[in-house]
């Protein structure tokens, strides 16, 4: 924008301010459409001076409908002509519409349900605005949830409270204060929006409904203000410069073929403009045939849906008609090229902005894919935040040709791909079926419940390692040899023996006091059955392959399962946790043993 011309405002002194752009997040059911709905609704009804302007895919409420709700700041001067509500709520929303590699929306409300608090989206959208550095406030809904409220509708929060019981005032205050000290939690300062003072310190959490209208003109108020003082440079526009917008559909419309709804944040766009757009295929060129807006509801009898107009200022939503738009991709930016301008330059520029992502890869790590670079960012963002490295981020659906890549990941906790919001090709999902299929997918479109699910998969694969590692080491077990239970000298030789501590296991070699390795068990019996173990306290009759009753053992002999060195510093160090008090004094008879001659082994 910088050597653009300013166009001088017609309101008030200073260069021209563009409609701020403001995206709506939160937790799912907490209310973010209802309150996009009241604010639409009631600006409507706020009378004909400054009712709003529907776009497409957006809301506009200017500055006069604002003020009329509000009954505000008819002293403060304000050059901001309104704002604009991107209809379609939620953080994929908003993470997808991007300008300039950053976040399309110039400011964010946050929704969070008063009665239910923060939730794992409402700090994962925290997480997104901190990020992006968006501007927000807080809109804390459904206070006429809250028991005893009493209903002033469409009332600002300061007059509906007044005439709240003190009950009432006492539960709103410490609903309030709880949300102020999560946010604090996160780093965040906030504040009940009435008792803000420095807006540069503190957020301001302002109390609505979004049924009955409570609050929210003080909602669009704190918004207007946020504009007005923090942003008006970021917003300054040249209104006569190129329009610059992003793609937020590709709609095929009856009658006008393929469409693009845009919202358009900088300069201005009219018919026969060139522009550049990104398609699957790289970006394209095409001249704009059409500029369509939805008609006013009062004309909602004409035939036609929309409004042809030859050219629209920022910011504005608009559907724009064009050939060769079959492949656009949404979240694309949509730039008009002037005359005097390098068209391949700004083609480059286009590609670059779809093209560049901003995440941080490793040499080792997992594979992670979403459907749009925004989305893509905010996955990588919150992974990093949980320590998970990534090898590769992708935006596209999954396909066969991504797992064999994933296959040949060789730890196996990294042959992972998380799928955020993108489908899986039939392709892959063949392959996933193949019993020989090593990879492990995870699809989701909640970046959190995303996360937590392959976060409790690795503890689950780490347990079953671990698990099948303790499984392969001999455990402590010591046995003595009973009287008169020769049942044959060798060859093996059979023997009835007790276990006098620990579990005795088919397969290890024993040992005898003077640390002499004395044969292997080759099999226990109880009853003339094969078993495979034998706990302290049991008799057994066992076979000892390799040893010779009378020369090597006898009769009253105590022995002991022969535990490695190696084995021996897993159990002390590793598994001492998991071994009973029998097994842990067999082990320390042991280490005994063999420790001396040499008091360092298996340390
Ligand atoms: N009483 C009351 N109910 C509300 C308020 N806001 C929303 N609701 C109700 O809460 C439910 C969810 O509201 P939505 O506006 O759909 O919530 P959302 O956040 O858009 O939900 P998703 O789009 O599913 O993420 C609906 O039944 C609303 O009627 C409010 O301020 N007061």
């Amino acid at each position: 924008m910088g050597k653009k011309k300013k166009k001088e405002s017609q309101k008030s002194e200073g260069p021209a301010i563009r409609t701020p752009i403001v995206c709506v997040l939160g937790h799912v059911d907490h209310g973010k459409t209802s309150l996009l709905d009241w604010i639409r609704g009631s600006s409507v009804t706020a009378g004909e001076a400054g009712a709003i302007t529907q776009h497409i895919g957006a809301t506009v409420v200017p500055l006069d409908a604002i003020q009329k709700m509000s009954g505000a700041f008819e002293k403060l001067k304000v050059n901001v002509p309104g704002l604009l509500f991107i209809d379609t709520p939620g953080h994929h929303a908003f993470t997808t519409l991007r300008a300039r590699g950053g976040a399309l929306a110039d400011m964010a409300i946050l929704v969070v349900d008063i009665n239910e608090g923060f939730q794992p989206q409402t700090i994962e959208a925290l997480e997104i605005l901190r990020t992006y550095r968006t501007p927000f406030v807080v809109a804390a809904t459904k206070v006429d949830r809250i028991h005893g409220w009493r209903v002033n509708k469409n009332a600002p929060f300061r007059k509906t409270f007044e005439t709240q019981g003190d009950r009432v005032k006492m539960d709103l205050e410490n609903k309030t204060y709880e949300l102020i000290g999560t946010l604090s939690e996160k780093g965040f300062n906030c504040e009940r929006f009435d008792r803000v003072s420095d807006f540069a310190k503190n957020i301001a959490i302002v109390p609505v409904s979004g049924v009955t209208g409570e609050g929210v003109p003080d909602l669009l108020l704190m918004l207007v203000g946020l504009a007005q003082r923090y942003m008006t440079e970021a917003l300054e526009v040249s209104v006569d410069g190129p329009g610059t917008g992003t793609v937020l559909e590709v709609k095929e419309e009856r009658g006008l073929g393929m469409t693009l709804d845009v919202i358009l944040y900088d300069g201005t766009l009219s018919v026969g403009d060139e522009v550049a757009v990104a398609t699957t295929d790289g970006v394209v060129n095409t001249k704009i045939r059409s500029l369509l807006k939805p008609r006013p509801m009062s004309e909602i009898l004409v035939e036609e849906k929309f409004e042809r107009v030859k050219s629209v200022t920022a910011a504005s939503g608009i559907k724009v008609s064009a050939p060769r738009l079959e492949n656009v991709v949404a979240g694309s930016p949509l730039r008009a090229i002037p005359a005097s301008e390098d068209i391949d330059a700004i083609n480059e520029e286009v590609r670059r902005e779809v093209e560049e992502i901003h995440v941080d890869l490793s040499d080792e790590g997992i594979f992670i894919k979403a459907d749009t670079i925004g989305a893509l960012e905010a996955l990588a963002k919150e992974l990093q935040g949980h320590g998970i490295k990534i090898l590769k981020a992708e935006v596209g659906p999954v396909s066969r040709h991504d797992l064999i890549e994933v296959e040949t990941i060789k730890e196996p906790l990294n042959a992972v791909l998380l799928a955020f919001n993108t489908p899986l090709l039939p392709d892959a999902i063949e392959i996933l079926k193949q019993p020989t299929c090593k990879v492990s997918v995870f699809v989701g479109d909640v970046i959190y419940q995303l996360i937590d699910e392959y976060t409790e998969w690795v503890e689950e694969q780490k347990r079953k390692i671990e698990a099948a590692r303790f499984e392969r080491i001999i455990l402590p077990a010591k046995v003595t040899i009973l009287e008169g239970c020769v049942f044959r000298q060798s060859n093996p030789a059979v023997v009835g023996v007790r276990v006098l501590g620990g579990k005795l296991r088919s397969g290890v070699r024993l040992m005898r006091r003077d640390s002499k390795a004395v044969g292997t068990v080759k099999t226990i019996q109880v009853a003339q059955e094969n078993v495979p173990e034998a706990d302290a306290g049991a008799e057994v009759a066992v076979a000892i392959e390799g040893a010779t009753v009378g020369r090597q053992i006898n009769e009253k002999d105590d022995l002991y399962a022969y535990i490695p060195e190696n084995h021996v510093k897993v159990l002390e160090t590793q598994m001492i946790s998991t071994l009973n008090p029998g097994m842990r004094e067999v082990l320390e008879e042991y280490t005994t043993i063999r420790r001396k001659d040499n008091p360092f082994w298996g340390k």
